[in-house]
């Protein structure tokens, strides 16, 4: 089964090259870009190119997947539909064909009859690609037990916008084309429990003099006692350290003494869509270490990179395609995903031991269409037991 994370960076490297393509190729960026101009040119022709760029990459990792595991495409649950309207009303189901030029055929039919633009995105879904050996050992997992949830493009805006000057702060970008992600997280059906995830940061370096984009890939696999990982877990001052991937022991915090306060100190990322009251409270247990930035998957980037301790939200805007692959790392990191509000509640309740994750079989009852897949009581990305439990105190009285 350590060929199906080998697939899945190779799917997600193909989707990251299709992403820079749209913005690159100037026959695909000139419909990206128009959507900017608001009220200037067909704009629902416009919106449609973005969502075609969403849907063609995740139509990509099913077709690409599913070849080299048969049945695993029934399995791959995404963010979009692919289901797809053009500008001239017509309903048109995306995928990969046979060939390139059945593909370049169809998406011309998306594009409003656009060949160029069609051939440019067939060349890119049909691109063979090399990826180098994994070195995951051995790892048995059958693939009837598995799940799949990929959001193809995280940060749309950023994608959309397009901004590739921005400048980091403390290694974070608030904005811009770093932000984006595609997410691959592989989870158990049966237990909902993560087991393998694939982050792609499709722009990650921009070289100087060519303006070209280089991306970047992580991937962890957690199955069982198994634990590997493309990166080793982080010492304390968030070095890359040499210790073996080994799971800390949960430690659990009691509030009071000075040095529990010292020990109660973590940095932390935040949506700048974040509720003020947890604004605040961050504010006041991180000081200078709370950092904004744009999209789910990189702020849990963060925390698998250890620019910070923790990635907390309160709300439910969240998916489980935005959680299930970051979170898959994180595990093989010795750290995790909770649902922040179940936790909170288990602590109310006087439960201050068991912690609450997020799992990914599960839908919200009675919720309709993609709220169905919301995180509802919210998250906390973490990589250490001592910073999730420090953030529960700190948010222990906030309404759940
Ligand atoms: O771009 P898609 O795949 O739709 O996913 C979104 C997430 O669902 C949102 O939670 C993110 O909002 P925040 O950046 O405020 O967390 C949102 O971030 P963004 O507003 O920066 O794009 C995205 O990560
Ligand atoms: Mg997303
Ligand atoms: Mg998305």
């Amino acid at each position: 089964m350590s060929d199906v994370i080998a697939a899945l960076v190779h799917a997600s490297e193909k989707a990251a090259k299709i992403a820079r393509a749209c913005r690159l190729e100037e026959s695909l960026f000139g419909l990206l870009i128009e959507e900017k101009k608001e009220g200037e040119k067909n704009k629902k022709f416009v919106t449609d190119f973005k969502t075609l760029a969403d849907v063609l990459v995740q139509e990509v990792i099913k077709h690409d997947v599913g070849k080299q595991f048969p049945g695993i495409e029934n399995n791959i649950f995404g963010e979009e539909s692919n289901e797809f309207m053009n500008g001239l009303g017509e309903k048109i189901h995306v995928k990969v064909c046979e060939t390139e030029q059945e593909t370049a055929k169809l998406l011309s039919k998306v594009l409003d009859g656009n060949m160029e633009a069609a051939e440019v995105l067939a060349r890119s879904a049909h691109q063979n690609i090399v990826i180098p050996d994994l070195d995951t050992g051995r790892i048995d997992i059958p693939q009837d037990r598995l799940g799949v949830w990929v959001d193809p493009i995280d940060s749309t805006f950023q994608y959309i916008k397009g901004i590739s000057d921005s400048k980091p702060n403390n290694n974070i970008y608030s904005h811009g084309l770093q932000c984006v992600t595609i997410l691959i997280g592989v989870y158990d059906l049966h237990s909902g429990t993560p087991i393998m995830g694939v982050l792609n940061q499709p722009f990650a370096v921009q070289d100087p003099e060519t303006q070209r984009w280089s991306g970047q890939y992580y991937w962890g696999i957690s199955y069982g006692t198994t634990k590997v990982c493309s990166l080793r877990p982080h010492s304390k001052n968030g070095d890359v350290s040499s210790e073996s991937n080994s799971v800390p022991a949960p430690h659990h915090l009691k509030k009071g003494s000075a040095a529990d306060l010292e020990e109660e100190r973590f940095s932390a990322v935040l949506s700048t869509g974040e509720t003020v009251c947890v604004k605040t409270l961050l504010k006041g247990a991180c000081g200078g270490n709370i950092h904004y930035a744009s999209g789910a998957g990189y702020k849990s980037l963060c925390v698998v990179l250890g620019f910070v301790d923790v990635y907390v939200f309160s709300e439910d805007t969240t998916f489980k395609w935005d959680c299930c692959s970051p979170h898959a790392i994180l595990k093989s990191l010795g750290g995790g995903m909770a649902d922040l509000k179940e936790c909170l509640r288990r602590r109310q309740d006087g439960n201050l031991e068991d912690c609450s994750e997020l799992v990914y079989n599960a839908p919200v009852q009675d919720a309709k269409g993609a709220d169905r897949w919301a995180n509802k009581g919210g998250l906390v990305a973490y990589r250490s037991h001592k910073h999730l439990d420090a953030v529960l105190n700190l948010l222990s009285g906030i309404s759940v």
